[in-house]
């Protein structure tokens, strides 16, 4: 199995970029690991938000192959520790045979058509964070899972 990180637009911040380019080359020792960065989507300023949402949520299904399992991150999905996650994780590795693919929302989140098409919502935390720092908290909690996975003694609870 795969884990994708599928996200719209690059990561502006530098400060997180440098945090995620970290984590994700820490996760790849442990398992293929990859973001995939769709482009953002032009002239935003004369849409509405239901019309971004459904323009992204185009551009996010195009992406997707027969047989990948879509998760989105959402604040409103499951929560779960951090050891549930790992044990999510395991067991989506058993089940999935190509690409276990989880997305971040555009600013305002996502369209109807993304929720009809995902196989689960995951909630990082019932506050809400903005599309760039989801990406951060995201990677580092696939980094802790895989060490969760080994036994090795980066989570400590
Ligand atoms: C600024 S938020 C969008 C908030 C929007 N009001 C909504 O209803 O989804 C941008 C994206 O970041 C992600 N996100 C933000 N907070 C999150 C959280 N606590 N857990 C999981 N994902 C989160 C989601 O993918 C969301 O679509």
């Amino acid at each position: 199995m795969k884990i994708e990180l599928m996200v719209i637009g690059k990561t502006s911040a530098r400060y997180l970029q440098e945090g995620i380019d970290n984590y994700v080359k820490r996760t790849n020792y442990y398992m293929p690991f990859d973001i995939r960065y769709i482009p953002d989507i032009k002239s935003t300023k004369a849409m509405t938000e239901e019309k971004q949402k459904e323009k992204e949520g185009e551009l996010f299904l195009n992406a997707l192959t027969p047989g990948d399992v879509l998760v989105l991150l959402d604040e409103r999905g499951k929560e779960m520790t951090s050891r549930e996650f790992a044990s999510y994780i395991d067991r989506k590795s058993v089940t999935v045979s190509k690409r276990l693919v989880f997305v971040v929302g555009g600013p305002y989140g996502f369209s109807p058509a993304m929720y009809e098409r995902a196989d689960d919502k995951i909630s990082l935390s019932k506050m809400t964070f903005s599309h760039e720092m989801v990406r951060l908290f995201f990677v580092e909690q696939t980094y802790r899972a895989m060490t969760i996975l080994r036994g090795e003694p980066y989570h400590h609870d």
